[in-house]
């Protein structure tokens, strides 16, 4: 993680790192262009979360029915998986107008209270990372959610005066990838928690079928489930192999895509059955086939696949773990049964086993 010295972490090393992946849940430029096309715009069109959806429901109907302000609410889950299209769907809901920031863009106080004071009634504030604000703004942040007022300090020193400002009532739509690291004041000021969960396989399908309906593409059943099962439980990721393949099927296949042409086109993107890509793959095959499954240590590993330490730590490593492929143990990393039987290798016979301890962190 990178902090600034503001003690915010500006995440760029993991966005640098994570740009040139296609499996990465992360938003790239592109993304960024389609996704609006793409953003289901109420509940109805948005897949799955289930329990967040009809929780959701309730607080947005309740508040609509008293005239009120709807309560903020605090959305936690991995990238990818639809916070921001989940706050455009409550302020479209609310009939109200949204403003979108996020956390690193608000370091100093004043940056927050610029924001908050020009707020119109009602407005639905996106805040998203909202757990790399600064302390002075998260300190604010904590007033202006409980009383709609917030102390403008002017001058330094002695002499500071706090000026309280008034505002609008306003929701806020706090959107984090790690709820743990939010303070428990901050917290406990949202009137509702809604934790995303990863998608699955037959909610991807509908993702995709809904994605390639909005561009166009003709896709079916079996194409479909193809792209899903490689997405990672994400719907940023369906969508955006959806687009590769769609520009394989328009090279080869007229435009159409089906299982074949969809696993064709995602081998030549190097994204296998199970959503892997090239680096999990190099890592996995360094720990199966140079440490005979590990135990092993984590630079060793880095240095073998030619990776800093980091990128396979919070690059590669995520992903591996949530698969049941790779176990982080006191001892160091150590290879499933599941992910030999994935590269097809087959693991070595007990005797081998006294090479465990040999590789050092
Ligand atoms: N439930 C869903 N149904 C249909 N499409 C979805 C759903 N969730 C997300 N998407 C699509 O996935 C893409 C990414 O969603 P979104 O930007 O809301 O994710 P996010 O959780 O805010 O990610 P990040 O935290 O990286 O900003 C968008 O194109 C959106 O349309």
């Amino acid at each position: 993680m990178n902090w600034d010295e503001t003690g915010a972490d500006t995440g760029e090393l993991e966005d640098e790192r994570l740009e040139d992946r296609l499996v990465a849940a992360g938003a790239d430029g592109e993304d960024t262009a389609v996704e609006a096309a793409l953003r289901p715009k109420d509940l109805h069109e948005f897949v799955g979360q289930e329990k967040v959806r009809e929780q959701l429901d309730l607080v947005l109907k309740a508040a609509r029915a008293r005239g009120a302000t709807a309560d903020h609410v605090l959305l936690s889950g991995a990238p990818g998986l639809g916070k921001t299209t989940l706050s455009m769907i409550i302020a479209a809901e609310m009939e109200a107008p949204i403003r979108i920031t996020s956390g690193p863009a608000i370091q100093h106080a004043g940056d927050l209270a610029a924001i908050l004071s020009s707020l119109q009634e009602g407005e639905v504030l996106f805040l998203d990372e909202i757990h790399r604000m600064s302390r002075p703004a998260e300190e604010m942040l904590y007033m202006a959610m409980e009383d709609f007022r917030v102390d403008v300090i002017v001058g330094k020193g002695p002499g500071a005066t706090a000026i309280p400002l008034e505002l609008p009532p306003f929701t806020l739509v706090g959107a984090t990838t790690r709820a743990g690291l939010l303070p428990p004041p901050l917290r406990d000021r949202f009137g509702f928690t809604g934790h995303m969960e990863f998608y699955a396989p037959t909610e991807l399908e509908r993702v995709i079928h809904r994605s390639a309906g909005l561009l166009d593409v003709a896709i079916d059943t079996e194409g479909a489930a193809e792209i899903a099962g490689r997405s990672r439980g994400t719907p940023r990721i369906a969508n955006r192999l959806l687009r590769r393949v769609r520009d394989y099927a328009q090279v080869k296949a007229e435009g159409r895509i089906d299982r074949d042409i969809a696993a064709a086109a995602l081998r030549v993107y190097e994204v296998d059955a199970r959503g892997l890509d090239r680096l999990d793959r190099a890592v996995l095959g360094a720990l199966l086939k140079l440490f005979g499954g590990g135990p092993v240590g984590l630079s060793t590993l880095a240095v073998a696949v030619g990776e800093e330490r980091e990128t396979v730590e919070e690059v590669a490593e995520p992903f591996l773990v949530r698969e049941g492929l790779l176990a982080r143990t006191p001892r160091g990393r150590v290879a499933t049964p599941a992910a030999w039987a994935h590269l097809g290798l087959v693991p070595p016979q007990h005797g081998a086993k006294g090479q465990q301890g040999l590789f050092g962190a």
